[in-house]
């Protein structure tokens, strides 16, 4: 029968388990946990998973580690002791960074290695994947199988789903139709699907580009804040305008809009990021705080999407290199790199610098 989700289905449950607040339970080794992601805790929850007794772990990236000097590391992870009178705020405040200048001590983050460190590291880079503060608390079980059936919990064997966490998932043309754009009038826009259940893509297409020559091409990262809004404190929305400007002169191109709000961590993340920032952090800096890496992204994605639609040589308008590289590895041609400077004001002029300096923009 092929009613049971399968495993990228699991996953795709979990992660809305996890949004929502409810718990799931995550197996492998012969062992398994019960994993709450913090930012969605509640004090029911939270009081409930310490009535079963044993010890919670809580697990977080070594990035937010380092910025809370929580000398429990295990690579990319670390993983502290509840203390026994830490409530839902304290919680909070260890994976939330929002409050770290008011208050930069939690008290001694004591480490609690347990042994289960796959377990954990799967748990975290789970949540992660959920767009919520990278940051779970998991107790070890007994009986998970009938515990997770009495609470109708989502059951995850981590073997399987780590490799879907580090992988891209295909995706498949839903529909297309002609959209006329006042800076591109032959446009047709394609929605696209990935088997996953996460974030849909776009992709835009200027005239009918030939198949077999290079493609003047776009890769756009979805800023909410930049192309909907008009924000000065980015150049997106100027990038995103220049780009289908360039694409009606020429009459043919590709742009991708892909739905990785906030360099891939999601608009609620964005905006604790842009808190930080106004507290002089600069965009790496308040990624790192945040729990998260510089970018998140994975451009892979439009690398797919290009080849689904037959193209395999491409203009490509970026000022990273890092988009050129990831496209290059992906057996896609960049013919030429069309720079994309636009859009500079007072407000983000610190943040350009920081992409220059930090990031290996070509600015
Ligand atoms: N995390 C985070 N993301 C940001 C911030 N400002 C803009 N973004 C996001 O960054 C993405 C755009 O990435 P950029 O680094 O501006 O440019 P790029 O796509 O790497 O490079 P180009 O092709 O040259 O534009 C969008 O998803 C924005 O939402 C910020 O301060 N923090
Ligand atoms: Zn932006």
């Amino acid at each position: 029968m092929s009613f049971s989700p399968d495993i990228v289905e699991r996953l795709a449950r979990a992660r809305a388990d996890l949004r929502m607040g409810v718990p799931i339970v995550m197996t492998g080794d012969g062992t398994a946990l019960l994993v709450l992601a913090v930012e969605t805790l509640t004090p029911a929850r939270l009081a409930d998973t310490r009535e079963l007794g044993g010890t919670p772990a809580l697990v977080i990236t070594s990035r937010r580690a380092e910025t809370l000097k929580a000398r429990a590391y295990d690579g990319d992870i670390a993983r502290i002791h509840l203390p026994h009178d830490a409530d839902i705020h304290w919680l909070n405040s260890v994976a939330n960074p929002d409050d770290d200048m008011r208050a930069p001590m939690k008290g001694p983050l004591a480490s609690q290695r347990d042994g289960r460190a796959d377990l954990h590291r799967t748990a975290v880079r789970l949540v992660k994947s959920a767009r919520i503060l990278p940051s779970a608390l998991t107790l070890p079980l007994e009986n998970a199988a009938s515990f997770a059936l009495e609470h109708g919990l989502t059951v995850l064997p981590a073997d399987l789903a780590e490799p879907h966490l580090s992988s891209t998932s295909p995706l498949h043309p839903v529909v297309h139709a002609r959209l006329p754009m006042s800076l591109a009038e032959a446009g047709r826009l394609h929605i696209l699907r990935p088997e996953d259940g996460a974030e849909e893509h776009y992709a835009i297409e200027v005239g009918r580009p030939a198949r077999d020559k290079p493609v003047l091409t776009r890769l756009h990262s979805a800023c909410f804040t930049g192309d909907v809004l008009g924000s000065l404190k980015c150049d997106c929305g100027p990038q995103l305008h220049a780009a289908l400007a360039q694409m009606g002169t020429e009459g043919h191109g590709i742009l991708l809009y892909l739905n990785q709000e906030g360099r891939g961590i999601g608009l609620a993340n964005k905006m604790r990021a842009y808190s930080l920032q106004d507290q002089g952090f600069d965009t790496v800096e308040a990624n790192h705080r945040l729990g998260f890496e510089d970018d998140e992204r994975d451009f892979r994605i439009g690398a797919n999407i290009l080849k689904e639609m037959g193209f395999s040589q491409v203009r490509l308008m970026t000022n990273n290199p890092r988009k050129i590289s990831m496209m290059e590895s992906t057996g896609l041609t960049v013919t030429e790199r069309v720079p994309l400077r636009v859009g500079e004001s007072a407000h983000n002029r610190a943040y350009l610098a920081t992409k220059a300096a930090k990031s290996g923009h070509l600015l």
